[in-house]
């Protein structure tokens, strides 16, 4: 454990909370005193201090769907709902379910797009910069916009049109062939990956220094159109830093350690989705899935009766999973796989019920031991928990005796870190609204005394907190951002530094705009290629009060 020397005692300043602390002596975390409202609690009616100690195995919650990035974040949003596990799946029943089943609506015709279509008009185009957010890059045809996949800028390709019409504001379209290659196209290793098939990766036609590039382009224009901010502004040197080992060329980094297949409901075997669609292409592997992930074989099984499996490989355990979601109305199948895993499945309420082995895996990071229950959120690439981490840290440089809030704190990841760093005489809150994520943090931080977690969104909890400053705030919010609300309350709490963790470069760039209106700014932006052949990326940007610089 590192500890730093308390920032009391070596200045000879209380903190900021410890007002009546005498030189020498360590300020008392403010939060330990009683909160001037009533300590937020969680559904229960139970705060970290009351909540009983969770038992190993215990009825379990909703899983977290993780397909891409993308999706990581929006199953964020999904609600809690409790869970029963079963021996036998077909009797079980759920103690409580969560939500009540949907009403049945009319079904709504679908929009008819005006103008005569144009899918598989071919066009011939100069493609120009890269876009935010799905791949592409954007090309002009006779005045009008293409977002054109499988292409890169500075490319002249063939385009052919895959939606939109002739009145169409604009055209997605993939680059069927390629006339003028740029130097940072590759032969593509996947051969499910290409126009029309596999949507899972978004650039195996693109060199590893090729796709940093892109990725950096992305985030240069996000800061300056969103936040009026230039890379030297932000404090960022302009790069996308590589994370993992040199591979040789060709190569492509094995990193997921959860894939999401879905089910081809006539044959049983598994695929992915193609790009902007609910059809499958199939595949009998993924070149990004992590080793674990492939040992388990699923691509080579029927998997008929099931709309989806999705299979984790923890990192740093030998814990495997697989979450199983049957079609409407159809048995589980019998699983019988060579490795040990442990089986749970999702049913039509998104209720999760145990049905063989643990609900939960072990990841490790930081020294730690992380129980992750029901598929729930945990970073994809084994490097990134540690990379960001060790980013945040960097940044925020906690001081020993400091408070400290992480905000969308998951299984506490953030938190544990913190509470090692401002130690006993400091405090952590951690704001989680999964109440299974909660129960995880509780359980895996339970050691440290000075961290409590509580069970709530932070937009709703904070203001009830009764907290009014605090030294140190981590926040790694869902894709949307965090959002002028939550922001407006976040500086006005006056903390010395903010860590922003963020997986949507536009969101962050909006978010900064916030906190610059609140007179917080970037004084170091580093961006970090944690989902490499894909067009995301993840951000760790350190805010200061403006007036300190
Ligand atoms: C990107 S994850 C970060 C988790 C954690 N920091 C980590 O690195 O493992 C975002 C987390 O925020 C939670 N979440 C989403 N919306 C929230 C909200 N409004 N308030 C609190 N938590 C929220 C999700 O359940 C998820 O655990």
């Amino acid at each position: 454990m590192s500890r730093n020397t308390p920032r009391s005692a070596a200045s000879g300043k209380s903190g900021k909370g410890g007002k009546g602390a005498k030189v020498g002596q360590v300020a008392r975390p403010r939060w330990s005193a009683k909160p001037a409202r009533p300590e937020a609690t969680d559904r229960e009616g139970l705060t970290a201090r009351t909540a009983p100690p969770v038992p190993a195995e215990q009825p379990a919650e909703r899983p977290a769907r993780q397909q891409s990035r993308q999706s990581d974040r929006q199953s964020d949003r999904r609600s809690d709902k409790e869970k029963q596990p079963a021996k036998a799946p077909r009797a079980e029943r759920p103690a409580r379910p969560a939500r009540a089943p949907k009403a049945a609506a009319a079904p709504r015709a679908p929009r008819q797009p005006s103008g005569e279509p144009l899918v598989g008009t071919r066009y011939e185009v100069e493609v120009g910069p890269v876009a935010h957010g799905g791949g592409h890059c954007v090309a002009r045809h006779e005045g009008r916009v293409l977002f054109v996949r499988h292409a890169l800028p500075g490319e002249r390709v063939v385009a052919e049109v895959t939606e939109g019409t002739t009145t169409s504001r604009f055209l997605r379209a993939d680059a069927v062939e390629v006339l003028e290659p740029s130097k940072d196209r590759i032969e593509a290793p996947c051969p499910f990956a290409g126009p029309g098939k596999c949507g899972g990766c978004d650039w195996q036609h693109v060199s590893p220094g090729g796709q940093r590039k892109l990725k950096a382009a992305v985030l240069t224009e996000q800061l300056a159109k969103l936040a009026g901010l230039t890379p030297a502004a932000a404090g960022w040197d302009g790069s996308v830093e590589p994370v993992g080992g040199k591979l040789a060329a060709g190569q492509v980094p094995a990193w997921r350690s959860r894939v999401q297949y879905r089910v081809d409901a006539e044959t049983g075997r598994v695929g992915l989705r193609k790009h902007r669609s609910h059809e499958l292409q199939l595949i009998d592997r993924c070149l990004i899935a992590a080793e674990g992930v492939t040992e388990l074989g699923v691509e080579a099984r029927d998997w008929t009766g099931l709309e989806s499996v999705e299979a984790i490989a923890a990192s740093g355990s030998s814990d495997r999973q697989l979450i199983l979601r049957p079609l409407p109305g159809e048995q589980l199948p019998l699983v019988e796989l060579d490795k040990p895993v442990s089986i749970g499945r999702v049913d039509e309420q998104e209720l999760f019920h145990r049905v063989h082995g643990r609900t939960f895996v072990r990841e490790r990071a930081g020294d730690r031991t992380w129980r992750v229950s029901n598929g729930g959120f945990w970073q994809i690439h084994p490097e990134a928990p540690d990379t960001l981490v060790d980013a945040v840290l960097t940044g925020l440089e906690p001081q020993w005796g400091e408070n400290a809030l992480d905000l969308y704190c998951g299984v506490g990841l953030f938190a544990g870190a913190l509470a090692e760093r401002v130690g006993e005489e400091g405090a952590v809150l951690g704001i989680e609204s999964g109440k299974q994520a909660v129960a995880d943090a509780r359980h895996n931080l339970a050691a440290l005394e000075q961290v409590r977690i509580e069970c709530d969104k932070v937009e709703a909890l904070l203001p009830r907190t009764g907290i009014t400053e605090t030294d140190l705030i981590v926040l790694d919010p869902p894709r949307a951002g965090a959002g002028r609300e939550t922001v407006r309350h976040l500086v006005a709490l006056g903390a010395r530094r903010i860590a922003y963790v963020a997986c949507d470069p536009a969101a962050l760039a909006r978010d900064l705009a916030f906190f610059a209106e609140g007179g917080y700014r970037p004084v170091s932006l580093r961006a970090f290629d944690l989902f490499p052949v894909t067009h995301h990326f993840e951000c760790v940007a350190i805010l200061e009060p403006a007036a300190e610089r």
